[in-house]
């Protein structure tokens, strides 16, 4: 829905007018008790003048025993308020932290909480409150909190579908890589994103609340006579309706026109509910393995093996077969392959943000010897931002809409570093010129979508620098840009890398990206590296007929008019793998033997990693 259609809902005149019409309410809820002081604790009025119709000294009448119907009206306003406040508060409290965990977290909680909810809303809630009232007699906070209670599971089924929406949003996403902590991530980023579906959700609260109420007041259970309130004033017309039918009026149509307000509100308000969902992609990838002359111990990352396999409708599928490579700490290294090949899978395994559904079955990650596979959760965190940083393809997704640019980038800093208020903001507005931001304290005010593209990535970028990580993951991060933005963004990350001295990890289709920003390029195909060598290397000399290929349909490379080459067929799908080498049905050189046995990844020189059974004879045959 656009910007303007939810302004036209919330802003209608009969948004409005209900809004007005409960800002009254509240009004003469706290004023009216002061006012007429005597109303509450009123037993009698003018016994000589009792169940009379509206008159010019009792504007709507006066009930039973001669008291103004009017006076008691706005005076009840209070008890019955505060009844609606007391449902409405009690449901929020349990319903929305406890619907917020189960839609983010999932798992276990989610299930326990969707048995809750089930179990919950079996059970009618009016008959609970009723025996509550048995022991807590007329107590009003104890029936409404209890209402409360037993409304709450719906809320938090409500809470929970949407969160799960949410929480695929890529600046979620882009909040958990930085470092930052569940809660946190739940009341700044989630919490405010889902706040129309709040407010529709309490003003549906709200109406039960009050009607719930009037009911137990109209039953005699809640008010103690002569304190009025507007259920008990029903309760007194409908006693005499016959001989005054006008007394159930004035009350019945407060509780009328209050409900229909809450009722209107919700309507208008359900607009901004939606919550517009972006899918997450996968996190950006990594690569190869170690070379003779890098041991391990000279590693920043090492990816060991890596099997992933995500579980979809039609089962489990491998997605990552045995992917293996490691970075050298400030060395930049590009991802490449078609789409589809498992490259931003891999990066999302090394900073374990697998998909739904995805699983880590085997193999290792390791950053600097420590073992990120078997991390705690929370270690991980500290991790993930500081030493680890992450760029996401789309920038102005992987920003919260509704937050400060100063205070996106302030709540990494703030998380990895500390700091008082004005180191943090002389920090954030460093990073800001350090990705050649101009004027970064005006660009600290603005929201992301007064931002360019160009400048939400480098935003993007400044927020993973927050941390000062070793390494930087970038998926895709020019794709969504515009030609010269993104050569503007690709010498950014370069000077960085030299400047600060951190590895780069590039997830890219595009072998100019790699020439221009990286040393080593790890090709992958269909789930699996087929080649890992030095940039140079590979430009020169590739060594797999599928970076071969690659590296000629490469638009770079092909002079002005020729026709643009392309490999025919496409990258298989998980599931459908070929047995043997995986590119040989697409492989002009492939013979029986290319797809009897897997190939294993071999050296083809020193730093030269390939996967082809035929390199030697090709090499010989001056094909590769
Ligand atoms: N959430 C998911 N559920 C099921 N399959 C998925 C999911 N995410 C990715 N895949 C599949 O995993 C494979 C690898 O996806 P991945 O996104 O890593 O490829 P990629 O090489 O990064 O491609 P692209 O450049 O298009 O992002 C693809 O076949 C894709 O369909």
């Amino acid at each position: 829905m656009s910007g303007s259609m939810r302004g036209r809902g919330v802003r209608s005149p009969i948004t409005i007018l209900c809004l007005l019409f409960l800002l009254a309410l509240a009004i003469v809820a706290v004023v009216a008790p002061i006012l007429l002081p005597d109303v509450a604790g009123q037993r009698s009025g003018d016994l000589l003048h009792v169940k009379e119709g509206p008159s010019g000294s009792h504007w709507l009448g006066t009930d039973t025993q001669g008291r103004d119907v009017l006076d008691r009206l706005l005076v009840g306003t209070r008890f019955t308020l505060i009844g609606v406040v007391e449902g409405v508060a009690a449901g929020l409290l349990f319903g929305v932290p406890i619907g917020l965990a189960a839609g983010y977290l999932r798992g276990r909680l989610d299930r326990a909480v969707g048995w809750v909810a089930e179990l919950a809303m079996s059970i009618p809630a009016i008959v609970i409150v009723v025996q509550v009232l048995s022991i807590f007699r007329g107590s009003l906070l104890a029936a409404m909190v209890v209402y409360g209670a037993l409304t709450a599971p719906g809320l938090m089924r409500v809470i929970r579908s949407v969160v799960l929406q949410v929480r695929e949003e890529l600046y979620v996403s882009a909040a958990v890589v930085a470092g930052l902590s569940v809660p946190y991530i739940l009341f700044r980023h989630v919490l405010p994103r889902i706040r129309g579906v709040l407010v529709v959700q309490t003003a549906l609260l709200a109406a039960g609340a009050l009607l719930v109420q009037t009911g137990l007041a109209f039953l005699g259970l809640l008010v103690s006579p002569p304190a009025p309130s507007w259920g008990e004033m029903v309760a007194d017309g409908l006693g005499i309706i016959v001989l005054q039918p006008w007394l159930i009026w004035p009350p019945g149509i407060a509780i009328v026109l209050t409900v229909l307000a809450f009722g209107f509100l919700a309507d208008s308000f359900s607009d901004r509910a939606e919550v517009v969902r972006v899918r997450r992609r996968g996190t950006g990838a990594v690569k190869a393995r170690p070379a003779p002359e890098r041991t391990p111990q000279d590693s920043l990352l090492s990816v060991t093996d890596l099997r992933v396999t995500i579980s979809g409708a039609a089962g489990p599928k491998r997605i990552l077969d045995g992917v293996s490579f490691s970075i050298a700490a400030g060395e930049a290294v590009g991802l490449v392959g078609e789409s589809g090949c498992g490259k931003s899978i891999t990066a999302a395994a090394i900073i374990r943000l697998l998909p739904p559904g995805g699983v880590l079955e085997s193999g290792e990650v390791e950053l600097e010897g420590r073992r990120l596979s078997s991390l705690a959760e929370q270690d991980l965190r500290r991790l993930r931002g500081r030493e680890i940083g992450f760029v996401a393809q789309e920038p102005m997704i992987a920003l919260n809409p509704a937050m400060r640019i100063g205070d996106l980038i302030g709540e990494v800093v703030r998380v990895h570093h500390g700091g008082s208020k004005a180191e943090v903001r002389r920090r954030v507005l460093d990073l800001l010129s350090s990705v050649r931001l101009p004027n970064p304290a005006e660009v600290a005010r603005r929201y992301p979508h007064e931002l360019s593209g160009g400048m939400a990535q480098r935003v993007g970028i400044a927020r993973a620098l927050a941390g000062e990580p070793k390494l930087l993951i970038a998926d895709e991060p020019t794709t969504a840009l515009d030609v010269t933005v993104q050569a503007e963004i690709l010498r950014l990350l370069r000077d960085l890398r030299d400047s600060r001295g951190m590895a780069l990890l590039l997830v890219t289709h595009d072998w100019g990206v790699v020439a221009d920003v990286c040393d080593r390029a790890v090709v992958m195909y269909a789930g699996q590296v087929v080649e890992d060598a030095t940039v140079a290397s590979v430009f020169a000399a590739p060594k797999h007929p599928y970076s071969k290929r690659l590296l000629e349909s490469d638009p770079h490379r092909v002079v002005k008019g020729a026709i643009l080459p392309t490999i025919p067929g496409s990258v298989p799908a998980p599931g459908q793998w070929p047995g043997g080498c995986r590119f040989a049905p697409r492989c002009a050189y492939a013979e029986d033997r290319c797809g009897e046995a897997a190939v294993p990844l071999e050296y083809a020189a020193a730093d030269h990693l390939t996967r082809c059974l035929r390199r030697p004879e090709l090499e010989e045959l001056n094909v590769l």
